[in-house]
Formats: structure tokens, sequence, C-alpha cells
């Protein structure tokens, strides 16, 4: 169970700020989406999040500073799946899923059956059990995007980051991704921060959403309260309607344009 905070979060690139002054907390065993045009700052976030970029302000793990902290202690705590992955050369989907599991290994730095056990259920559920021995270089792009989420997965840490999960999945293993980081929030209190440019996935997955603007909080609040036509025709410059999906959840309908 892990509550995340951030307190002025500010951050950026040499002398360029990207994010700024951005305050905000996520109770244990919730989501929050952060939404937001092209180059808003949302990636940038999560990696200040991580002190992966120049920041100011805090990040509190249940009310513990985590930059600063040793990488090991920091990986058990805030599990991470980057947007554009570096992977390694020469490693399987196993090997590198494994690689998740490094913060939790003991002084040998050997698996156990505990650990593998995790790593068959993750590669299980987002249908990579069938590439388990295929080299890293050999895989299409969204089978690579699930092994980079599934390495995050595995991890098991009390705080996961996300960052554009669905981006090149189709909508079959988008939803199964989705629904198996839903299932670890609701059995583990596996607290969530993901980025999400599908606005429907994000109000349907999201208990709240933050809505950046030039790096800076334009909207906060239920995925009802942010994702309105108003709003996002003027944060996005978009033509959307608001539908509704069986359950309630808002659904956002692009609308064409008079050609
Ligand atoms: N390594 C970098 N060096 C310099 N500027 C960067 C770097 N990475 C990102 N930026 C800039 O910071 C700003 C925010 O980028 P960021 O990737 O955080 O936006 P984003 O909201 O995640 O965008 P997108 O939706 O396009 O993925 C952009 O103007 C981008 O050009």
């Amino acid at each position: 169970m892990s509550t995340l905070e951030l307190d002025e979060l500010s951050a950026g690139y040499r002398r360029r700020t990207v994010v700024s002054g951005v305050s905000t907390r996520v109770d244990s065993g919730s989501w929050l989406g952060i939404i937001g045009p092209n180059g808003s700052g949302k990636s940038t976030l999560l990696k200040a999040m991580l002190g992966l970029v120049r920041h100011e302000g805090r990040v509190l793990v249940d009310g513990r500073a985590v930059t600063g902290l040793r990488h090991r202690d920091r990986a058990r705590m805030i599990g991470y799946a980057p947007q554009i992955p570096q992977l390694p050369v020469g490693l399987t989907v196993t090997d590198y899923v494994l690689l998740g599991r490094t913060p939790h290994l003991g002084p040998l730095g050997r698996e156990g059956s505990a650990d593998l056990d995790v790593i068959g259920q993750v590669l299980e559920r987002l249908d990579l059990s069938d590439l388990a021995g295929r080299a890293l270089s050999t895989l299409s792009g969204g089978e690579r995007q699930r092994t980079v989420l599934a390495r995050a997965i595995a991890q098991r840490a009390g705080v996961l980051l996300l960052d554009e999960p669905t981006t090149g999945l189709d909508v079959g293993h988008a939803q199964a991704l989705l629904d198996l980081v839903d299932e670890l929030r609701a059995e583990l209190g596996t607290t969530v921060v993901s980025t999400l440019h599908d606005l429907t996935l994000a109000g349907q997955y999201a208990d709240r959403l933050v809505l950046l603007e030039n790096g800076r909080v334009a909207a906060e609040g239920s995925p009802a309260d942010v994702l309105t036509a108003p709003l996002l025709a003027e944060r996005y410059a978009a033509r959307v309607s608001i539908l509704h999906a069986p359950d309630g959840s808002p659904v956002v309908a692009p609308v064409r344009g008079r050609g």
C-alpha cells in the first residue's frame, strides 16, 4: 500500500522548465491518469517522479522522499515503463522480464521459485508465454511494448508509473493490459499513475485525471469533470462529442469537420 504525493514538482531540461509546480496526491490503490496535448510535459512529469530529469519540489511515497534513495530501494517502491524504452541487446523476453525482479533478489542475486511464478503469471496475462524464449530484437512493436510493461508489472512495486502503456497495442491487448493493472490495484493496492492519449480509456480506468497544458495543471478531477467537450475543445483544439458507454463512463468521440 503506497500513497504518492507530489509537492510543487517542477522539471525540465538544461535551462528550460517544461513542468511547473505540480502538486497532487494519489491515494493508495487508486489510479491517476495524466492527459494533455503533445509536448505538455506528461512524460517529463513521470521522469521527474523517478529523478531521471532535473527537477525541484518533492516526491513522497508514504511520506518518504524518493529522490536521493539508492536505485534498488527506489525500485522496490516505484516501477516504471517508459514510452520509448532502450532494450538491451541479446536478451530473451524471459531474461528481460526477470530484470523486474532484481530489486527483490537476495545477496546471491539468484531468482527463486516465487520470482519465476510472478514472471510466469505476468507473461501469461500479457499473452507473452509463447514468446518467452524469443530474442527481444525479433519482437513486433506491440510485443515489445507488452514485454516492457511485463517487466514493470513483475517488479510488484507499490507505485506503478506507465508512460503511454497502450501505444501500439491493438484494442484487445490494450484492454488486457489495463485490466491486469486494474487487478493489481484492486488486489495488491498498487497505486497507478499513467499517461494516456486515449481519453476514453483514460476515463474508463483512472479514478482521477490531471490535464497538463504547457507543463501546468489546467484541470483536475473525476473523468466526468475533466472529459467535457468545451474543456477538450479549449485545451486540445479538438472537436469532440462526449457519449456514454453502458456503464456510464464518458466516450470521447471525435467529430469530423466539414470538408
Ligand atoms: N531530452 C529532452 N531535452 C530537451 N527537451 C525535451 C527533452 N524531452 C522532452 N523535451 C521537451 O519537453 C517538452 C515536454 O515533453 P514531454 O515528452 O514531457 O511531453 P508529453 O506531454 O509527454 O508529449 P507527447 O504527448 O508528445 O508524448 C516538449 O517541448 C519536449 O520537446
